[in-house]
């Protein structure tokens, strides 16, 4: 995801049309520009009513695909050719991302972005602010979608945290899991695509996107060979959930890679 809307409104944000719907609506966007934030972003009392119809037939649920990686290894990219994969299907897909994904959301993201703030960010509270954000967005667009039979394709999810907040900043996993759980309640992704590539090369990606960097972006090379290193981990630790793609290819093929994926682990869940 691009640096730049740490510090300007949302609505200013983004180059790609991907950049742009999550911006243009400040909430999680159907594709196909159908739904606006009014229709996905919804009052309590409906998400209550919607949190009670969850348990719908599983054939029926909606599935839930996170991208995950660190900076610049094509999530954003990759994105747009899940959803595009699943709305070949006829599938009703709701695409978004983390930190964001609803206008409450979206303003915590760029309290944790924001690269030109010179009060430091404790790491406790970055965490903390990482999770308000979550527990909003599964709040408003995550679980209501997932309630109606859509499927949410989401750019990066709670693997982010433990990579960031774990690998990263340090933060022992046990805490990070206690917030895992209190936040979401036993709701976790059907499939994680881990983009995979050395951090020197993805770097060099985006030096040549050109943008000024964030908070995270601004760290050093350690930092995010911590990272990667965090989610490989993660990816080794649930090979049930993670599907891990070398995303140094050309975007041909790992745009093949993951569809092949795509292909096999839906047809499992369709059978
Ligand atoms: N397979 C690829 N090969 C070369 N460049 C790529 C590839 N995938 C994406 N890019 C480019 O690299 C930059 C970072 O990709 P992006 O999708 O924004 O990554 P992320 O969302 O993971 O930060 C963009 O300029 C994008 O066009
Ligand atoms: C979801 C999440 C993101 N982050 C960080 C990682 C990214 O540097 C930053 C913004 O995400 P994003 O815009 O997706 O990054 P990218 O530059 O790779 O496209 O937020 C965390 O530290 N913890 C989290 O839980």
């Amino acid at each position: 995801m691009s640096n730049r809307d740490s510090d300007v409104p949302a609505s200013d944000v983004g180059d790609t049309p991907e950049r742009r719907s999550y911006a243009r609506d400040g909430v999680g966007s159907v594709q196909g520009g159908i739904h606006s934030a009014s229709s996905t972003v919804r009052r309590s009392g409906e998400c209550r009513r919607e949190s009670r119809e969850r348990n719908i037939a599983p054939d029926q649920r909606g599935r839930f695909i996170t991208l995950e990686g660190g900076e610049g290894v094509g999530k954003s990219t990759n994105l747009a050719r899940v959803v595009g994969w699943l709305e070949a299907r006829g599938l009703e897909v709701v695409k978004t991302r983390e930190p964001g994904g609803t206008p409450r959301a979206e303003a915590i993201r760029r309290l944790l972005l924001d690269p030109e703030e010179p009060e430091p960010l404790d790491d406790d509270a970055e965490l903390l602010l990482v999770f308000a954000a979550r527990a909003q967005h599964l709040a408003q667009v995550i679980r209501p979608a997932l309630a109606r039979g859509a499927w949410v394709v989401c750019d990066r999810f709670t693997d982010a945290t433990f990579a960031y907040q774990g690998g990263g900043r340090g933060i022992d996993s046990a805490r990070i899991a206690a917030l895992e759980t209190f936040v979401q309640r036993g709701l976790s992704p059907d499939l994680t695509l881990l983009l995979d590539m050395p951090m020197t090369a993805a770097q060099r990606r985006l030096d040549q996107r050109g943008e000024r960097r964030d908070r995270f972006e601004q760290e050093r090379a350690e930092f995010f060979e911590s990272v990667r290193q965090a989610y490989l981990a993660r990816a080794a630790s649930e090979p049930q959930r993670f599907a891990v793609i070398d995303a140094s290819g050309s975007r041909e093929v790992v745009g093949e890679q993951i569809e092949s994926v795509l292909e096999a682990r839906v047809a499992t869940w369709q059978s």
